[in-house]
Formats: structure tokens, C-alpha cells, sequence
């Protein structure tokens, strides 16, 4: 019997036998309709905490049930489908020895799925006199190994300027028989060098190539055995922290992948990860991925978070939120409000949150643990897809800021005429190399810069602390009087599409992409579309001592606009200064001015956009819009300083920020600023209510 694939993404488990026979404790899996059961649910025995939770799969293949029904109901179709040219993938997912690699790999005693199924695909390669082949690789801390070089070689992943990826360096070695695919898949550890010390974990693939008779076909099937799943806070673990949430990192983005997948979302984040970046090829499009979850028998937190994402992705992104959600919602809640400290310490962090904090974390074990876990577990799901909406925001963000300085520093060659105001002085030739080998390089970036993540994007990785980016437009149409305009890169940017479409990205092989910079996260504060947000604070109570409100700020801003408006058209940098200005010079160059301090320090607030060269060719319109996209972005660069800086009082002097919303803002941007509008999302906010907010806030300026 052959299982119907609609689905991109069919999510199953599969149950390691217990070891602990006198263990009570056990998940309970019910099959309405036995072996045809279209979903199953999972739950957890009542002694355990969060034992109301369930969750729905697509199908649990039991103990009892043998690797062989795997391979026909869920695995057959998929090698029909790499026949016919398309890719399909078969990935195991789960806590730590939870028998994934028993289940890819099997044993002496039981073949595991990719011997059985090389043995299908070989048996039907004869038939059809197609050639198949095998790539084995690994991905350790965000580099891939080709597992079949004798030295590890480093794989590089190219992506062309269609987006294809290429794997650079990964061997393909032709299989003609069973005995001589295992004998070169397991003899594998044999051969190759030892691992690195200290010890790291990786997630393992084995790529099958067919390919048709005549060539003009070339499927590939892709099993993936990932690493362990495992908490971060766990001491007894033989990896450090930063390893396990380097790991832990790679699965949720792999997860964060399926879930858009099968959430049918028009961006699916591949970026995240190397392992992703590499797949994208095999993930996208009708390429279809079995997702198995594997579970030990017995409780553990460590499965039950996982099986959480893995019942997540198998709803395919259903939001719509039944009653059960919503009470639970509202149970995290009043939890999240009422003991916020806590429970953000149970919730998953941001590597580099989890870098800054992993001292106060082992410190705290509260008798509540459970309790308290199961409850962040379950908001643990959904601040993983939203942190992976943000991150590929920000992510995408930060290839349109990649984009446009490369747009600029082409400019640049022709002109010479690029500044870099960073810590350390930068050659011409290292910014110029930086920008052929990004990507990972971006990610290095964001851990060291949470909050201009986005914006850092073009630095060396060992400025990236507090690096902002200045580039310099020049008028090239006037070279008698070039005009400058200089402006800071700042989080909030909003970039061109366009440009950062011709990105082209070449990866190196030695990057390590271990950081997760990611913004925004998806509360449970529940807040209607349409909802009459003022209600929540209406009020705008003046504050001598506090920071000036919002619309003050705001006019502040404009009057600085317009000062620079009228600077821009009237500056004439001296002579000497026409050369690449250090940042001191700039300064100076400023003293020469008119220029306002006010203005040099709005200046800095500014998001980056497309320069208007004030000469011939502007129009007053141009002009006029290009001054009020500048005055929107400075709005919105304003606004999320606000709420980035802002105490408690002052942030409920906002429109729809009340006590709740404050607290949320308080405690959210510890771990991750908001860097842009989208990022309030994980406040509540629906975007339309976001944008309502602002333009309130700016109207206000007018009354
Ligand atoms: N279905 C099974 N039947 C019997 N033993 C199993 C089964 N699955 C796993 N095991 C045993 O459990 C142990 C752990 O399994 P395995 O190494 O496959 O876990 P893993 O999830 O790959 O671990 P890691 O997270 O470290 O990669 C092994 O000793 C394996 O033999």
C-alpha cells in the first residue's frame, strides 16, 4: 500500500525500542485507523508534565513495525520520483541517540533505509540502464567535509547567478552493486582521518545520483542523518554549550525550511544554515522531503521539544488558532508576564544570547523545571519560526545591504572615492575581497553585532563589534564640484530588492556561520487584526524627567532634515578634503560647515538609501521624494531607537503600548533589538497594526 505524498514535507516518527524495560514512563501513540491512519497523534503519559499536550503526525511507525514498511509506504514513491529526475529527501531528526543514525545506517542485524533503498535504486537502475552514484558528506560547524576523500577535502557551495548551487570538491563515485556501496559507506571511519578535538558533532548526508541513460535526467535522493537535538543547559553534555546551540542552531533551520515548505511561503529561508544552503537544490520546489522524527520509547524534554516542531511542520503552518492554542497562548502568557526572568531563561536563546548568558543558566534549577520547560518548549516552536521569518528578514536585509555597498564599491574603483569609518583601517583590496566571499561572513558578522546585524554586513569579521558602514556617493557627473553625502548604515535598513537580487554569492569553505542574530520573536500576545489598539494607552502624559516623547523626537528630526537638505545643496568640501576622509576629517570637514552637532548626530541615525546627487538632473519632485523616503526611513530609524532605549514609562507613552506591551518590549529586546518594523511583530502587532501605530505617531507631529 503506497502512501499519497501531497504534502512537500511528510512528517513521521519513528519509535527506538525502550532500553529501561522497567521504565513507566512511555509515549502513547493513537492510530484511529490503524496502519491506514492518514495522521497519528503522539502524547506523553499523564505523570509527565505537559501530558494534555498532543501532537499529530502524518503516520508513527512503531517498534514493532520493520524498517522494510518504511522504505514501501513512505520511500518507494520517492525513488520513482529521482527516476524521473526530480530530487527527494530523507532526513532523520531527533534527540540525541534517539536512533537516527540506527535507522539510516541500521546494523548487522537490520538494513538500514539507505541500504534498502540503494539496493531498490540499483534494481531499478539495471532495468531502466541508468548509472547511479554516491556523494557522502558532513557538515561540522558550518563547514562541509566530502566524506569520500581520504582528507576531508573541504566542499565550497557556490550559488550561480540563477540561484543554482553547485558543490564544489564533493566527489561522486559510481555504484554498480550493493556489496560495493557498502563497503564504501562503511568503510568510511576506517579510512578517514580522526575528528577534531575537542569533540564536534555533525550532521551526516549520503547523496544518490541517477542518472538516465542518455544523460539528460538526473535525479538525486538525499539522506540526512542529523545531530543529535540536545539542551544547551544540560551539564553533563561532552560538548560545551556553545557547541550544542551551534548544533542546535542547524536543526532549527533545517526545521524552520521544512515548516515553510510546507507552510507553502513564498520565502523559505535557506540561507540559514550551510546544511540548508546546500540542500536548497534538493529542498525546493516539487522535491519531496520525508521527515522522520525519531523518538526513544521513554519521555524526554529533549524529544518532546522536538516532536513539538516536527507536529508543527507536519500542519503545515496552519495559524489559524483552534481554542486548545489559544488557551495555551494565554497560559504562556500570564507565565511569561508573571515570572518573565525565569522563564526567559527556559526559553530557547540566540547563540549569542545564550553566549552571554549560559552562566546565569546553570545556575538556575528551579523545582518548577518541568513545568516551566514544557510550557517554553511550546513557546520555544513558535519563537523558532518566528525567529526564522526575522532572521531571513534580516538575513535578506543584510544581502540587499551586501548588494547595494557592492553596488558602491564598484563605484568606488572608478572613483576612489569609498570611506570606511571603522575601528581599524581597512585596505581597498580586503573590503574588495570581503565582498566575494560573503554570505557565512554576514552571519560572522551577526554575532558579534547584535544590534546592526544587518547593517555590518561589508566588515571584516574582526571589526564587526561596532563597525557601521559609511559609504560615500559622489556626483561623478560634476567633477569639478563632486558632492558628498555620507551616511551610517544603521539596523533598520530597508534596501533594494533588485540590487540584492544580482547578489552573486561565492562561499569559502572555512566559514562558520554559528551564530543566531535573530530579532524578532513570535509572542503570544494576542491582539486582533482591527482591534482598537489606543485603548490600551491613550494617554500621553507629560514626563519632565523622562526622555522627550516620540513626536517631539520626530519634529526634532524633521528640522534636522531640513537643515541637511539645506546643507547638501550648500556644502563645498574644501580641496584637501576631496581625498578619502578618515573619520576625523569628516569631522573636521564638518567644523568648516554649518552643519549643526544635531545634524551630524541625525546624520548617524540615517538608514542607507540611494544618494541624490543635487545637481542638473534632480527635478523638484526627485528632490522632494527622495527627502521624504529619507524622512520616513529617519521616522522609522527614530521610532525603533525609541523602543530599543526607552524605559518602561516612556515606551507606554506610545499609542498601543500599554503596561503588558512595555514589559514585552523590556524583555524581548534584552535578548534581540527590534531592527525593524516587522520585528514588533513579535510583540503582538499585526504589520497593518505596526504601520497604524507609526502613522499616528508621525501624524501627531502635525497637531
Ligand atoms: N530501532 C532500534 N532498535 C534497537 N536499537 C536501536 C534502535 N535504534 C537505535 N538503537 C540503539 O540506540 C543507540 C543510539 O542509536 P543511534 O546511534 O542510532 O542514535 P542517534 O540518534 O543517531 O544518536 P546521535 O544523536 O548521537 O547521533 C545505539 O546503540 C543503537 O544501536
Amino acid at each position: 500500500m503506497e502512501t499519497k505524498m501531497t504534502k512537500l514535507v511528510r512528517v513521521v516518527a519513528r519509535v527506538k525500542p525502550s532500553t529501561d524495560p522497567s521504565s513507566t514512563g512511555s509515549i502513547l501513540i493513537q492510530k484511529p485507523v490503524g496502519e491506514d491512519s492518514e495522521t497519528v497523534t503522539i502524547s506523553f503519559g499523564v505523570q509527565f508534565a505537559g501530558s494534555k499536550d498532543s501532537y499529530k503526525l502524518d503516520y508513527c511507525y512503531e517498534e514493532s513495525e520493520a524498517t522494510d514498511l518504511i522504505l514501501t509506504k513512505e520511500i518507494k514513491p520517492l525513488i520513482s520520483s529521482v527516476f524521473e529526475g526530480r530530487d527527494a529527501n530523507v532526513i532523520a531528526h531527533g534527540a540525541r541517540s534517539s536512533g537516527k543514525t540506527h535507522l539510516i545506517q541500521g546494523n548487522e542485524s537490520e538494513f538500514g533505509l539507505a541500504i534498502l533503498t540503494m539496493s531498490e535504486m540499483l534494481s531499478m537502475a539495471e532495468e531502466k540502464g541508468n548509472s547511479v552514484s554516491v556523494s557522502v558528506y558532513e557538515v561540522s560547524q558550518e563547514i562541509v567535509y566530502d566524506l569520500l576523500d581520504q582528507q576531508k577535502r573541504v566542499v565550497t557551495v557556490l550559488e550561480g547567478a540563477q540561484g543554482k548551487i553547485q558543490l564544489k570538491g564533493l566527489s561522486q563515485v559510481p555504484v554498480k552493486s550493493l556489496s560495493e556501496f557498502q563497503n564504501l559507506y562503511f568503510g568510511l571511519k576506517k579510512t578517514q582521518k580522526l575528528s577534531s578535538d575537542p569533540p564536534v558533532r555533525s550532521h551526516k548526508g549520503l547523496m544518490i545520483h541517477v542518472i538516465s541513460a542518455n544523460a539528460d535526467s538526473h535525479g538525486r535522493m538525499n539522506f540526512l542523518d542529523m545531530a543529535g537535538y540536545e539542551d544547551s543547559r544540560k551539564q553533563n553534555s561532552a560538548l560545551g554549550p556553545l557547541e550544542i546551540a551551534r548544533i542546535n542552531k542547524s536543526i532549527y533551520a533545517l526545521q524552520n525550511v521544512m515548516y515553510a515548505l510546507n507552510a507553502n511561503e513564498s520565502h523559505v529561508p535557506y540561507r540559514e544554515s550551510k546544511l540548508t544552503r546546500m540542500l536548497k537544490d534538493c529542498l525546493q520546489g516539487c522535491n519531496r522531503t520525508l521527515l522522520i522524527t525519531c523518538l526513544p520509547r521513554e519521555f524526554s524534554q529533549d524529544s518532546f521539544y522536538m516532536l513539538n516542531l516536527a507536529s508543527r511542520i507536519c500542519q503545515g503552518g496552519n495559524r489559524a488558532m483552534n481554542n486548545t492554542t489559544k488557551k495555551k497562548i494565554n497560559g504562556l502568557e500570564k507565565s511569561v508576564s508573571l515570572s518573565s526572568a525565569a522563564q526567559r531563561r527556559q526559553t530557547p536563546l540566540t547563540v549569542s544570547a545564550t553566549n552571554r548568558k549560559q552562566t546565569v543558566l546553570r545556575g538556575n534549577v528551579t523545582e518548577r523545571k518541568t513545568k516551566i520547560n514544557t510550557a517554553a518548549s511550546a513557546l520555544k516552536a513558535r519563537k523558532l519560526f518566528g525567529e526564522a521569518n526575522d532572521s531571513a528578514r534580516c538575513k535578506t536585509s543584510s544581502k540587499k545591504m551586501e548588494g547595494k555597498a557592492k553596488m558602491t564599491l564598484k563605484k568606488e574603483i572608478s572613483t576612489s572615492k569609498v570611506i570606511l569609518s571603522v575601528q581599524a583601517s581597512s585596505s581597498k583590496e580586503e573590503v574588495c575581497s570581503y565582498f566575494t566571499v560573503t554570505d557565512s561572513q554576514s552571519s560572522l558578522v551577526e554575532e558579534n553585532s547584535l544590534a546592526y546585524s544587518c547593517s555590518a554586513v561589508a566588515m571584516e569579521p574582526s571589526y564587526s563589534t561596532s563597525v557601521s558602514l559609511s559609504s560615500e556617493v559622489v556626483d561623478t557627473t560634476d567633477k569639478e564640484t563632486p558632492r558628498k553625502h555620507e551616511e551610517k548604515v544603521s539596523g533598520a535598513t530597508q534596501c533594494d530588492d533588485a540590487v540584492a537580487d544580482k547578489v552573486q554569492i561565492v562561499e569559502s569553505g572555512v566559514e562558520r556561520d554559528d551564530n543566531n542574530s535573530v530579532t524578532g520573536e513570535d509572542l503570544p500576545l494576542v491582539v486582533n487584526e482591527g482591534e482598537n489598539l489606543d485603548k490600551e494607552n491613550n494617554s500621553l502624559l507629560g514626563n519632565e524627567t523622562a526622555s522627550p516623547p516620540l513626536s517631539i523626537r520626530l519634529q526634532n528630526l524633521s528640522n534636522n532634515l531640513k537643515s541637511i537638505c539645506k546643507i547638501s545643496n550648500q556644502l563645498s568640501v574644501p580641496e584637501k578634503y576631496q581625498t578619502p576622509f578618515t573619520e576625523s576629517q569628516a569631522e573636521e570637514a564638518l567644523e568648516h560647515s554649518d552643519i549643526t552637532a544635531e545634524a551630524v548626530v541625525s546624520l548617524e541615525l540615517r538608514t542607507p538609501e540611494k544618494s541624490m546627487p543635487s545637481n542638473v538632473d534632480c527635478t523638484p519632485w526627485k528632490t522632494y521624494s527622495a527627502h521624504s523616503s529619507k524622512l520616513k526611513n529617519s521616522a522609522v530609524g527614530d521610532y525603533l531607537k525609541f523602543i530599543n532605549t526607552a524605559g518602561k514609562e516612556d515606551l507606554k507613552k506610545l499609542k498601543g503600548i500599554g503596561e503588558k506591551r512595555a514589559t514585552y518590549i523590556v524583555e524581548l529586546r534584552d535578548e534581540s533589538p527590534f531592527h525593524t518594523l516587522d520585528d514588533l511583530q513579535g510583540i503582538g502587532l499585526s504589520a497593518k497594526q505596526v504601520k497604524g501605530l507609526l502613522k499616528k505617531e508621525i501624524g501627531d507631529i502635525f497637531d
